[in-house]
Formats: C-alpha cells, sequence, structure tokens
C-alpha cells in the first residue's frame, strides 16, 4: 500500500524576515503535502499562491500594553482560534510549522487543543512576544541564534540557524551596471526600506563615490525623497530580488539587523555597518546585532548616534582597510549555518510523520 503525503500547514506571515525561511523549509520537504495559512494583503500573497495553496484569516497583533484595545484583539483571537481549527481539522493536517509573529498565536492555541504537534521558529535572538508567550507549548522550538535559547527556558529547545532561500547558496550573476573591480556599498533597511538611514546615506555617499565606489541603495517603497541624490555611480530602487547576487558582489553593506538580512550577510560573508531599527518590539535588533558586532563580523551604531558625518567617515575607513574587511568576512562566515533549512526539515520529519 502506498502511504499518502503527511499534510503540513505552514504559518507565516507579514514580512521577508517571517516569509523566506519558511519557503526555505519547504522547498527540502517537497514529499509532503504544503499548505499554508498566512494574512489577507501582506507580502505572502505575493509570493506563496504560485507554490502553495494559501488560506487567509484576519489577526491583529498585540504589542500594546493590557488595556481596552486589548480585550477587542483577545476577541479577535477567539474568533481567529476557530478559524484555525477548522482549517487543521477540515484540511486533516497533521502538523504545524510556523515562523512566529501574530499569526503564531491562533495557530499555535489551535493546534495544540487538537493534540496536532507544532514546530515553532524563532529568528531572533531576543524572541518575539508569541514566541515567548507560546514557545512552551510547542512541540520543538527551533532557533535561529543560540542566544534565544536562553531566553525560552520553558521551551524545547533546538539550535537551526535560520534558513535563507536557495539562491545564496550558488554563485549569482549580478545583474545591475556595475563595472567589474570597483567597491560596492549596498544599503538595505530590511523587507521595508527605512527611511532615517536612506537619508543619512544620502548625505555620506557623495565622499564614497569618490574612491571610485558604486552603491547601491534599496530604498522600500515608502521614501518621498528617494529620487533626491542622482549620481553615476549611485543606483537606487524600493526593492530587489536578486539578493543572493548583490550580496556576493558587496564590499560592504549598511543595513538593519532584522534576523533574515544578518543571516544572508553570514552566508556571503559580507562585512556589514549596522544600525538597529530603534523601534523594533523589545529592541530586539539590538540584540541580532550585537551578535555580529561582538564576534567582529560588523560595526554596530545606534541610530540616535549616527551622524552623515560619522556615517561617512566609517565607510570611508573599511574602504580603505582591505584586510579588517577581509577579517570581517571570515567572522561573517563563522556565523553561519548553510545547513539551516536541512536541519529544520529534518526536526519537522521527526516530529510531524504520516
Ligand atoms: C522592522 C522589524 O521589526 N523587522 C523584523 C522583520 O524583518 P524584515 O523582514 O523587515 O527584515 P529581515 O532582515 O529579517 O528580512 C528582510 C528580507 O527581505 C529581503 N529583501 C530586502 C530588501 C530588498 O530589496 N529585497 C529583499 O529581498 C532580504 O534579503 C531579507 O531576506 O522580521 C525579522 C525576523 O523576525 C526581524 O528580525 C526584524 O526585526
Amino acid at each position: 500500500m502506498v502511504n499518502s503525503p503527511v499534510r503540513l500547514l505552514i504559518a507565516a506571515s507579514g514580512t521577508g524576515g517571517h516569509l523566506f525561511p519558511a519557503l526555505a523549509v519547504a522547498e527540502q520537504l517537497s514529499d509532503y503535502q504544503i499548505e499554508w495559512l498566512g494574512v489577507p494583503n501582506r507580502l505572502e500573497t505575493q509570493l506563496v499562491p504560485e507554490k502553495y495553496p494559501l488560506h487567509a484569516i484576519a489577526v491583529e497583533g498585540f504589542q500594546q500594553r493590557l488595556g481596552f484595545g486589548s480585550l477587542r484583539i483577545l476577541a479577535g483571537l477567539v474568533g481567529s482560534i476557530q478559524a484555525c481549527r477548522k482549517l487543521l481539522k477540515t484540511g486533516q493536517f497533521q502538523g504545524v510549522f510556523t515562523t512566529g509573529g501574530y499569526i503564531a498565536a491562533p495557530i499555535i492555541l489551535a493546534a495544540r487543543s487538537l493534540g496536532i504537534p507544532v514546530i515553532l521558529h524563532e529568528s531572533n535572538a531576543f524572541p518575539g512576544k508569541v514566541t515567548r508567550l507560546f514557545a512552551p507549548l510547542c512541540t520543538v522550538a527551533a532557533v535561529g541564534f543560540e542566544a534565544a535559547s536562553e531566553r525560552l527556558s520553558r521551551a524545547k529547545t533546538m539550535y537551526a540557524g535560520t534558513p535563507v532561500r536557495g539562491q545564496f547558496y550558488e554563485p549569482q550573476a549580478c545583474d545591475l551596471p556595475i563595472p567589474q573591480g570597483v567597491p560596492v556599498v549596498v544599503v538595505v533597511g530590511g523587507s521595508q526600506g527605512a527611511i532615517a538611514v536612506n537619508k543619512l546615506v544620502r548625505e555620506a555617499a557623495p565622499a564614497w563615490f569618490e574612491t571610485g565606489a558604486y552603491v547601491v541603495h534599496l530604498t522600500g517603497e515608502n521614501d518621498a525623497e528617494a529620487d533626491s541624490l542622482q549620481h553615476p555611480q549611485y543606483l537606487a530602487m524600493p526593492f530587489y530580488n536578486n539578493m543572493a547576487g548583490l550580496f556576493q558582489r558587496a564590499t560592504l553593506a549598511i543595513s538593519r539587523s532584522g534576523a533574515g538580512t544578518l543571516t544572508e550577510l553570514a552566508i556571503t560573508q559580507t562585512p556589514a555597518i549596522l544600525i538597529p531599527y530603534p523601534f523594533a518590539a523589545d529592541d530586539h535588533q539590538a540584540y541580532n546585532a550585537a551578535i555580529f558586532a561582538e564576534t567582529g563580523a560588523a560595526e554596530v551604531y545606534r541610530q540616535a548616534d549616527l551622524t552623515p558625518q560619522l556615517l561617512k567617515t566609517k565607510v570611508l575607513e573599511l574602504l580603505h582597510d582591505p584586510e579588517r574587511l577581509g577579517q570581517m568576512r571570515s567572522k561573517m562566515s563563522a556565523l553561519a549555518v548553510p545547513d539551516s533549512s536541512e536541519r529544520l526539515a529534518k526536526i519537522v520529519r521527526q516530529v510531524v510523520k504520516g
């Protein structure tokens, strides 16, 4: 008798940082029958439907402190749990894999109420609120940074790193019009862009052009001044898909410190100046960045302390110091977990069986 494939529901939603690792794990589980749970109108509606059936439920976050607003959110959560229970039952799912965030709360509660195993992956060094609350209910909480385990002492944690998209493991051509041999500074503010970083960079960049460097600036969709700097060595665009090719080509990255981008920089061994997003929940980007600063893979500056002058100088210092860039590259490489998606897929296979 031929066994029917195992049915797995992946709940991952919102930002690239939540979606790309889940897509990478899904790729490793091609013998599983995978369906996706997300939220209407978020990035998953662009990335998922061409690969997996997408179910969307409306879920609100509960980042704010308890108050009247949270009563409404709690009522919404009860409704979402019911919707998730219905989906799990009608879809006959045998397990759930989630990368945390708002969508994780109702699906974890629904799955556990039905006795369905859940693997949660947390990519940040300081776990998100949903992870801190609900990881103890999950069968396994896999973590991207070992430091996260210390903050999840009541959960069964396993260190797995954070998966990146498959193209990061192969040399990729970068299709941007950049001459061979010139230094390339890439500026990236996470999947949404970073207006404050954009402003600093536009003021500092003219001094970098004088060294012959090109600047590739991924501005995000919401920067009204994105077109305000024009220079033959300056390429600005809201979003770029071939991040693997770009990071492989880069001499230096200037970046926020979301877990996704940091993991990619480690894999491509790209030295970085990190500017943690100051308003991230629990300041978690600062914890991610600290790991890279401690090993010497990156330099970290708080946005409040960073002037265009300081950024200009720090980038120039690095562009003129190939030895230091080489050291940063090897420290980056030491932080990489190249087999992260295989590790996570193995955990899923151990936990979710037919
Ligand atoms: C503001 C905020 O709270 N952001 C969080 C969000 O990150 P967010 O998704 O914003 O940032 P991440 O660095 O984790 O991931 C960004 C992803 O988008 C990709 N990209 C970016 C720009 C571009 O032009 N093209 C492109 O493909 C990057 O290569 C990367 O894969 O979830 C992460 C994982 O939980 C957290 O660590 C971040 O702190």
